[in-house]
């Protein structure tokens, strides 16, 4: 968003208490930047206007800033977000459950596919949902603002625009809304990007991680939290199916590397804060609204372009297979690991909150082979077919979730086998695209 007044902008530190106005160095800066420029025209009886200006321009920003800090933290008067008492009661009544049974859910990466559709049913349950997600790049940004416009904005979900490595925006959050519940979904996804841009990982998935564990630590009744961790996490493990006792000290990629410290970091969390924190092993999660730089979906666009489709294959012809999950199990996986979390202990606690790992996959592996012919078959098209080695890009051969676990920890049952979820990926991308897109086809 760019400010209306630059000069407003640089000076949103100020803080509440009237007469402790104390402005960072940079913000002085700017502003004798600012008159200078003034002060340069050639006419010097500019001076008293500028003079009284100065002194008009803080005797009526003083009085605005109204919210004030609790616990101490430096929160900002008035930031990119609006920074108005507009902004924060519509970030306060979305986190306002219907009912005072129900959860204050802080959703991370809101506009990402699994976020935005845990964001959905949360709020549709009754619970009060604030999303926060920077809109990254990453893929077709168009797609990050519709759902917002058509998923989040019609549940009545506020999407806070901003970065997990904010840690004044953070922070200012939680000082305006008590969260019960933290669903951290915002990371840096996919496998064989980690070899284009891998700093990208570090940046959300390790620092950004801390940063909001941090941010949850430093509140007096820590919310629980859940948050996505990987099946890439198995990595190189060739015994299946995989079980959460199973190694996950042989990562294939970064990708997985972040993730499998993340599991770490959230452990130490938890042993010295004591963070409830559950992480959820996702297994290849498809579905409408889907990314666009997994291969169901970048096949599905690739088979209707009439564009060759590379389908990787193991040594010796080896079959090359996904424990793919369908989004509406893995949604339900994600709400009944935040029903059944308990709370965070906080610091002072005597019991420890408790710390999770649980696989949420679908218990049936398929090969890419067989996701082609299934798409052939629904897209009523042949696919152009290249058959390659798999390259040494951080794929791995196989994915196969023992849920056991899940089963018991969240009563969690995968219902949709793969040919019925992507019947209704196959619809959704047709609709969607036809509506916006038709060009492209
Ligand atoms: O569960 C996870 O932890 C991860 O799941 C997902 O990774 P993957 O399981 O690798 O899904 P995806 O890229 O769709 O490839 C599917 C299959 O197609 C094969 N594949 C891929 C590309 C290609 O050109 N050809 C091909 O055969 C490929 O070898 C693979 O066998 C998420 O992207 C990731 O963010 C993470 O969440």
């Amino acid at each position: 968003m760019i400010p209306l007044n630059p000069i407003l902008s640089h000076i949103d530190n100020i803080p509440s208490t009237a007469g402790k106005f104390k402005p960072e160095k940079s913000s002085v800066c700017y502003i004798h930047h600012r008159l200078r420029f003034h002060i340069s025209h050639p006419k010097l009886t500019l001076w008293p206007i500028i003079f009284l200006s100065f002194i008009l321009f803080f005797f009526f920003l003083s009085p605005t800033s109204t919210t004030a800090p609790r616990r101490g933290l430096r929160t900002t008067t008035t930031t990119s977000h609006g920074g108005s008492s507009r902004w924060e009661t519509r970030l306060k009544s979305s986190a306002k459950p219907r009912s005072c049974t129900g959860h204050t859910v802080l959703v991370t990466g809101a506009v990402g596919f699994i976020g935005a559709h845990a964001s959905v049913a949360l709020k549709r349950r009754g619970d009060g949902v604030v999303g926060l997600d920077n809109f990254n790049r990453y893929y077709d940004v168009n797609l990050k603002h519709s759902r917002k416009s058509k998923l989040l904005d019609r549940a009545g979900v506020f999407v806070v625009e901003g970065d997990i490595n904010d840690d004044v925006l953070l922070r200012r959050i939680f000082d305006l809304v008590q969260f019960t519940h933290v669903l951290h979904l915002a990371a840096q996804a996919g496998v064989r990007y980690a070899m284009i841009n891998p700093n990208s990982y570090i940046k959300s998935n390790i620092d950004g991680f801390v940063n909001l564990l941090e941010a949850v630590k430093s509140i007096t009744e820590p919310p629980a939290m859940v948050w996505a961790s990987s099946s890439s996490v198995y990595g190189l493990n060739s015994k299946v199916p995989f079980s959460e006792k199973d190694r996950t000290d042989q990562p294939a990629s970064l990708y997985a590397a972040t993730k499998k410290a993340g599991e770490e970091i959230a452990h130490a969390y938890n042993h010295i804060y004591g963070l409830s924190i559950t992480g959820l092993r996702f297994f290849t999660v498809y579905g409408p609204w889907g990314r666009p730089d997994m291969a169901y979906f970048f096949f599905t666009k690739d088979i209707l372009n009439r564009k060759e489709i590379s389908i990787f294959e193991g040594d010796n012809h080896g079959t090359i297979a996904r424990d793919f999950t369908y989004i509406d199990d893995v949604v339900k996986g994600c709400l009944s690991a935040i029903d059944t979390a308990n709370k965070s202990s906080g610091n002072g606690g005597k019991k420890k909150g408790e710390f999770r790992i649980i696989n949420l996959g679908n218990t049936s592996p398929v090969s890419v082979h067989k996701l082609v012919r299934i798409l052939e078959k629904l897209l009523k098209m042949k696919a152009k077919k290249k058959v390659v080695l798999m390259p040494r890009n951080g794929d791995v051969a196989l994915t196969h979730a023992n849920i056991s676990l899940a089963r018991i920890e969240l009563g969690y049952e995968p219902r949709m086998d793969l040919e019925m979820g992507l019947k209704k990926f196959v619809k959704w991308y047709l609709d969607y695209y036809d509506v916006k897109k038709k060009s492209s086809w």
